[in-house]
């Protein structure tokens, strides 16, 4: 199949012609489950085009004209699995650079669209309506629109929805005040991978001055609260970044089966409600969520094999942005370096567990010639991305130098799509005079896979607990009390339970006397609950496994689900039992989800 000399995941043609705005019209059919609509595209010729290219997934195209109603013909080409079909366009004449042209689709969404879920009353908390939401990246717009499914293209857009009462429409964009249609405009250009809809029985209660939370009615008290801080975050993340550039910052609560922690959708960030703890302890999300409103959504990856550029970054920002709302310097220092030491136990498990250190998936910048997006995706990315990001900072002078790069890529490189080499060149210019640089083995830190080549001198102290209750457990003689952990942090225990994960199982009745000792068993955080299952599962505790299974049926973030899957399938005794619970839930799944789970099950082998 011929894909894009840009984007190796798209048909489109970026450096043929781009997609600058679309104007949406669609209406949403619950009965259907179906999106019907039009989108008229405004394209700004860069090159002679005799045709336009674009991606769709499962789409009925009913027509498509010029603006002045002209039809046009065009061809759609058999399938490729998980790619969608090419939409070829033949111009009624040839169109030269710098032209604009409006083209104007009307077309229907599939019930199955990659994109979206539909779900049934039952699968939400007031079980009385549908409720209905995306999500697009990496490649999955196509099934929502026919579109330059790249991140190379960025486009502007306005959407007007229309849905039956009751129910709300949002949209990664600033809402319109009508009370007749729901109406939105987009005017910062973003990729096709951050538009988002959801359409619900929704409530929503005011933040602060820039930003409301979303969500049905059951949880809307619990997340008001949970979310409270969100403008002081805003305000930590404008005093690193520069303003804010979307207008408005809301949050949407969805269903459980949402597959991510937190999607950093413009305007409207769509979060999971596993972050409804109760207790504000993963507020770390929503700082990152809030950061890519810099690094991803202003500075995008130019295709997702430099997804790094931007998942490194915005865990890097986190982590700094996270640590400038502690007061005492030390103290902020320690925790960002124990949040990062959480960061490579993850890593580490990854590397050297999951994917193994000679799998060029565990490489920054990675070849998806012939692998899909969503198959590539792991903590890789996200931390030996924000781990060179450090070490480059140590490296180079320390957070009062690199503070001032940051925001000065952000400042060149915004509203931009850019890969590695456009990063590594502008860091290597601003920094010429700098001896240090020349240090930097860019092979290997980029290219090469496995464990980051160094490891920064993280300060220890905040893990120091940890080690030490790591070595009373492992110590089966020593003997286990509360007050062992009286003071341990909620991150803490995240920490500890990680490094047991990583080393080989504990013997099953140490593990459950540990778990009863320590009030881990009872525990509500699903940081905390996720960590001890899999703990469960690898010491072969069976008593546990219908909750194990229950868990994994009752929410659907993937950080959770995929690892004890994967758990549950190595553990054959079980393996049967684990592969029955998946089909007989699959149904009730995203896409994505029950995509990349049929391979952690190895089902389509
Ligand atoms: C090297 C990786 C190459 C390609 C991956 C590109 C896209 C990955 C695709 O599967 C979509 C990812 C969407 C992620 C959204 C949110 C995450 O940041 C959530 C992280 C996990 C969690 O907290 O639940
Ligand atoms: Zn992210």
């Amino acid at each position: 199949m011929a894909l894009s000399p840009l984007d190796p995941s798209s048909y489109s043609r970026p450096e043929l012609a781009v997609v600058k705005h679309i104007d949406l019209k669609l209406n949403v059919d619950f009965e259907k489950k179906q999106l019907t609509g039009e989108a008229l595209l405004t394209v700004n010729v860069i090159n002679s085009i005799e045709q336009l290219i674009l991606d769709s997934s499962n789409l009925t195209i009913e027509s498509i004209e010029t603006e002045d109603g002209k039809s046009l013909n065009f061809t759609l080409a058999d399938a490729v699995p998980n790619y969608g079909s090419k939409l070829t366009i033949p111009l009624p004449e040839p169109a030269t650079a710098n032209q604009n042209l409006k083209i104007r689709i009307k077309y229907k969404t599939s019930p199955s669209a990659t994109a979206l879920q539909w779900l049934e009353p039952t699968q939400t908390s007031g079980k009385k309506y549908p409720y209905m939401f995306s999500q697009c990246q990496p490649i999955h717009a196509r099934s929502i629109l026919p579109c330059q499914d790249s991140p190379a293209v960025k486009f502007t857009y306005n959407a007007e929805v229309t849905a039956p009462e009751p129910f709300t429409v949002l949209m990664s964009a600033i809402k319109g005040n009508s009370s007749e249609k729901a109406t939105f405009r987009q005017p910062v250009p973003i990729p096709s991978y951050l538009l988002a809809i959801a359409v619900a029985v929704l409530e929503s209660r005011e933040l602060g001055p820039r930003s409301h939370v979303w969500s049905e009615k059951e949880e809307i008290d619990r997340s008001a609260w949970e979310f409270a801080d969100t403008e002081k975050y805003l305000q930590a993340a404008e005093r690193l970044c520069g303003p804010y550039q979307w207008t408005q910052y809301d949050l949407l609560v969805l269903p459980p089966s949402f597959p991510y922690g937190g999607m950093e959708n413009p305007c409207l960030t769509f979060v999971t409600p596993t972050l409804l703890a109760g207790d504000r302890s993963q507020a770390d999300v929503i700082v990152h969520e809030i950061m890519h409103s810099w690094t991803g959504n202003l500075v995008t990856n130019r295709n997702f094999e430099h997804f790094w550029l931007n998942e490194g970054f915005t865990v890097f920002l986190e982590r700094k942005v996270g640590a400038s709302l502690i007061a005492d310097k030390e103290e902020a220092h320690r925790s960002r370096d124990f949040s990062s030491l959480l960061g490579l136990q993850e890593l580490t498990e990854t590397v050297k567990l999951e994917l193994g250190e000679s799998n060029p998936l565990t490489s920054l910048v990675v070849d998806l010639v012939g692998v899909h997006p969503d198959d590539a995706f792991s903590t890789v990315p996200y931390e030996k991305g924000s781990l060179f990001l450090r070490y480059l900072e140590d490296l180079l002078g320390g957070s009062e130098v690199f503070d001032d790069f940051l925001r000065s890529y952000l400042d060149k490189f915004q509203r931009q799509s850019i890969d590695t080499d456009q990063f590594k060149a502008y860091l290597l210019d601003y920094f010429k005079d700098n001896e240090a640089m020349k240090g930097v083995d860019w092979t290997t830190w980029l290219h090469k896979s496995g464990m980051p080549p160094v490891i920064p001198a993280y300060d220890t102290s905040m893990t120091k607990d940890v080690t030490v209750l790591l070595a009373k457990v492992n110590d089966t003689s020593s003997t286990l009390e509360y007050s062992n952990v009286l003071t341990f942090t909620p991150q803490q225990m995240i920490n500890f339970l990680q490094a047991l994960i990583d080393q080989d199982p504990l013997p099953l009745d140490r593990l459950r006397n540990m778990g009863k000792k320590y009030n881990i068993d009872t525990s509500k955080n699903s940081e905390i609950v996720y960590r001890w299952l899999r703990l469960c599962i690898r010491s072969r505790d069976e008593s546990k496994l219908s909750e194990a299974l229950q868990f994994v049926n009752n929410q659907g973030r993937m950080k959770y689900v995929r690892p004890i899957y994967r758990d549950l399938y190595n553990w054959e005794a079980v393996r049967e039992r684990a592969i029955e619970n998946f089909l007989k839930n699959e149904a009730n799944m995203m896409h994505v989800s029950a995509y990349t789970l049929r391979k952690d099950l190895h089902l389509n082998e």
